[in-house]
């Protein structure tokens, strides 16, 4: 059955280690990626001569429905990878922030390729192949599943599926450009060397995973607080928060996490920081984990 729309869920590096540098001045990953409920939705609407794009939600503003949308770049690669000269009207409601550390524009590209390799019969092997150039993060969100991304993020390893805990996810508003943070990096001392984390076959507990997480950092935080100062802020006020297991920023930034034992504690975080998210214009969501159904399930 061909699914005519699906979610696009936000990545969170739950640790983000950059361990090395290619000579083409991409870094090297050693990343744990796991997936929020928070998500876009895409959805395939009429068969029409040239792909269109129509954007909707809270962050759709400020965002082009032109050549530039990764929506686009995605089905346009995957049509002439299927060599049709089909195309469709597409949909993105764009409910999470934009250029914020969570991956939304490389989960709206991997489910555009998930939405149309039902279409067009492609399989997930091509899928794969075409995610890369789309993007550093396109690969590990065409699963969406708990992954460890290696080398520039191209090199997948399953990871243990997440324990039943909760996750509040804060973003302060401001937008922060990924080449910048990496450029900065290397401008504050570049890399550290760190032990490289052994993941269990699974976890027993959420305690476990932040135990583990306990020795691991995000080396692109202290950089992307020297660009935006505010992540300090968003940090304090999810680690002040009763029950709060940890707080780190994911990706790039500005978007920070905090870990729970429960959605239902990251939820009540969520409604103890609504009065300063409402003052400061800081976009919140607090929920469980998403665990995906294999691609090509209905
Ligand atoms: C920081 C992460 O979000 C961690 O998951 C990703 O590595 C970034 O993935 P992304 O936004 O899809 O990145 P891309 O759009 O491919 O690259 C944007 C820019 O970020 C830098 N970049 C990105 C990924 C990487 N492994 N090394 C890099 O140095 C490069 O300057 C690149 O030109
Ligand atoms: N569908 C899309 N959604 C969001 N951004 C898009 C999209 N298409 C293109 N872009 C461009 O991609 C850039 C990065 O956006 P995105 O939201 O993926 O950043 P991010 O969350 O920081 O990603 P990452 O965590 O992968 O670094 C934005 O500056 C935006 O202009």
């Amino acid at each position: 059955m061909t699914r005519l729309q699906d979610t696009a869920h936000a990545k969170i590096n739950l640790y983000l280690h950059v361990t090395g540098r290619r000579p083409d001045g991409y870094h090297l990953l050693d990343s744990l990626a796991v997936f929020a409920g928070a998500a876009d939705t895409i959805s395939v609407g009429e068969k029409c001569d040239r792909f269109s794009l129509s954007i909707q939600g809270r962050f759709g503003k400020g965002l082009e429905a032109d050549d530039s949308n990764l929506v686009l770049k995605a089905a346009r690669a995957l049509q002439a990878k299927s060599g049709s000269h089909d195309a469709y009207r597409l949909t993105l409601k764009k409910d999470l922030p934009v250029a914020s550390g969570i991956g939304g524009g490389s989960a709206d590209a991997a489910c555009t390729l998930r939405i149309l390799s039902g279409v067009w019969n492609a399989t997930e092997s091509d899928l794969c192949a075409l995610a890369e150039p789309l993007g550093a993060d396109v690969p590990v969100c065409v699963r969406q599943q708990a992954t460890r991304m290696e080398g520039i993020g191209e090199i997948l390893t399953p990871a243990p599926e997440m324990p039943n805990g909760g996750i509040l996810l804060i973003n302060p508003g401001v937008g922060v450009s990924t080449p910048d943070i990496f450029r900065s990096f290397a401008a504050m001392g570049g890399i550290v060397q760190r032990t490289k984390p052994v993941l269990p076959s699974q976890w027993s507990s959420m305690r476990d995973l932040v135990d583990l997480l306990r020795q691991t950092a995000n080396d692109l935080q202290a950089p992307a607080i020297a660009h935006a100062p505010i992540i300090s802020d968003v940090l304090t006020a999810i680690q002040s928060q009763s029950d709060c297991l940890l707080s780190r920023m994911s990706g790039s930034g500005a978007t920070c996490f905090g870990l729970f034992p429960t959605p239902q504690k990251a939820h009540e975080a969520e409604e103890a920081l609504t009065q300063t998210a409402t003052r400061l214009g800081w976009w919140t969501w607090s929920g469980p984990f998403h665990q995906n159904s294999p691609v090509g399930t209905p």
